[in-house]
């Protein structure tokens, strides 16, 4: 049976290089190499150099021109390097002829995301969708898998067949991978398909009961699932790595007004997250799409704020979510100093076109802020209104009770007397039974 390669396991010391081209990219390139640093980290490989390459002119072989290729083949060799990650894309034919010229492994940006998600993945959807996008990712790149182990078997088997046999091997090899390739790809999505059907069915039950919803979003070790944890009081895993979560987790909490929300905490964003993770991951981040609300999470103490804000924004485009409302939590002000926090939000505020609340999830202070901002977001979706509900209809009450907030209950002669914080839909279907008409 074919199995998805597992590069990463077999190498210990990795070289990171960037290669950019405009010279005013040096910064943003420099911030994403040190971001790749802390990707592959998480991976457990360690760093044996890092470097940014400038190179004049786009070729098709190696992405930069030769002579720098071979530059950094000596890099590689002088940092004692078992593999080499591009912080850029590389296509299947740069990567084989990276590999064919540094004689190590060599992966992309796309590859290590890739890899963290699917040891991160927990629930059967996480699992299938990232298997689905590392056997779409893997396909193109067999003839290099394949290339490499016949490398290795006629260096190993010595004159054995000879290289010639061992290639023709290979090559079998492959129509027969790339075959169970497509038949596993084909039973994936087919199964994805009743996974997300499921989902669909939850989500309706949810609609039906027409309780408000808002996901929190925002770029990776932001403080999302810090968050919920906060306003929820309950505990949701949150760890300092990058995709701690991969999997939605929904928690019901109570605005100051009594009036429910479901809470709904995302996978996080990354710059260049890689586009067919992007499609497989949409289903779990419709979350986001279908949520009244967005609560974006940004990690205010990051010097790439900003950068990470409009990263978020352009995935949610991509979305179809990007017109919701949003409020923006600019997180971690406990990491910024005192003096700096003003300015900070004056430089942040032009970019963001929701409203803003400072906060310190760690801490605990901003909470009040956040959910009286919640509560103005729904305005226009609850209503407040006393109620005659006939006794005969007590599955009217219990459901007053379980989609809004009852703030008091009387018991009269013609039946139960509330008053109650509704969300709009349920309130138009209880209109013939309002007290004050
Ligand atoms: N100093 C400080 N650290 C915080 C604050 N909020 C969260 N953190 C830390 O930031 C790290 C990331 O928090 P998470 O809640 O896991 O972040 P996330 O956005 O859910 O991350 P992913 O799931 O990886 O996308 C954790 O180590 C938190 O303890 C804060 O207000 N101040
Ligand atoms: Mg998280």
């Amino acid at each position: 049976m074919f199995e998805i390669r597992e590069k990463p396991e077999m190498v210990e010391r990795a070289m990171l290089v960037s290669v950019y081209f405009d010279p005013s990219e040096a910064g943003e390139k420099q911030a994403m190499l040190d971001e790749l640093e802390d990707l592959v980290s998480n991976l457990g490989i360690g760093i044996a150099g890092k470097h940014l390459i400038k190179s004049r002119d786009m070729h098709a072989k190696f992405l930069c021109g030769t002579g720098k290729a071979q530059e950094v083949k000596q890099l590689a060799l002088d940092c004692r390097a078992d593999c080499v990650v591009f912080d850029n894309m590389l296509s299947p034919s740069q990567q084989r002829e990276w590999e064919r010229l540094v004689d190590e492994c060599v992966i992309d940006r796309e590859e290590v995301i890739l890899d963290i998600f699917a040891r991160r993945a927990r629930t059967r959807e996480a699992t299938l969708q990232v298997e689905l996008a590392r056997m779409q990712y893997s396909l193109p790149r067999m003839a290099r898998m394949w290339n490499h182990l016949d490398r290795q078997g006629g260096g190993s088997g010595g004159g054995k067949g000879g290289g010639g046999a061992a290639r023709g091997e290979g090559e079998k090899q492959i129509e027969v991978d790339r075959r169970l390739a497509r038949a596993r790809i084909e039973a994936i999505q087919r199964e994805l398909v009743l996974v997300t059907r499921q989902r669909a069915t939850q989500r309706k039950e949810r609609e039906r009961q027409a309780v408000a919803t808002a996901a929190i979003v925002g770029y990776t070790n932001a403080g999302k699932s810090s968050l919920l944890s906060l306003v929820s009081g309950s505990e949701v895993m949150a760890r300092d790595m990058l995709f701690a979560t991969l999997d939605t987790t929904t928690r019901k909490i109570e605005l100051p007004h009594g009036q429910p929300l479901l809470l709904t905490d995302t996978v996080g964003f990354i710059r260049n997250l890689p586009h067919r993770l992007v499609e497989a991951f949409k289903s779990t981040l419709e979350e986001a799409v279908l949520a009244d609300f967005l609560i974006q999470v940004v990690d205010a103490s990051d010097p790439e704020a900003v950068r990470h804000y409009e990263t978020t924004l352009e995935v949610l485009n991509e979305l179809g979510a990007g017109d919701k409302p949003m409020i923006v939590v600019l997180n971690k002000v406990d990491l910024v100093p005192e003096e700096r926090r003003g300015a900070l939000e004056t430089l942040l505020a032009p970019h963001f076109s929701g409203r803003v609340v400072p906060m310190s999830v760690k801490e605990g202070n901003g909470e009040g802020d956040l959910l009286n901002a919640c509560v103005e977001m729904l305005e226009s979706r609850v209503r407040r209104a006393r109620f005659l509900i006939p006794y005969t209809r007590s599955d009217l009450v219990a459901a007053m009770h379980s989609e809004g907030k009852v703030f008091s209950t009387e018991y009269v002669e013609e039946g139960t007397l509330l008053e109650a914080v509704l969300p709009v839909a349920f309130y138009n279907k209880l209109e013939s039974f309002l007290a004050d008409r």
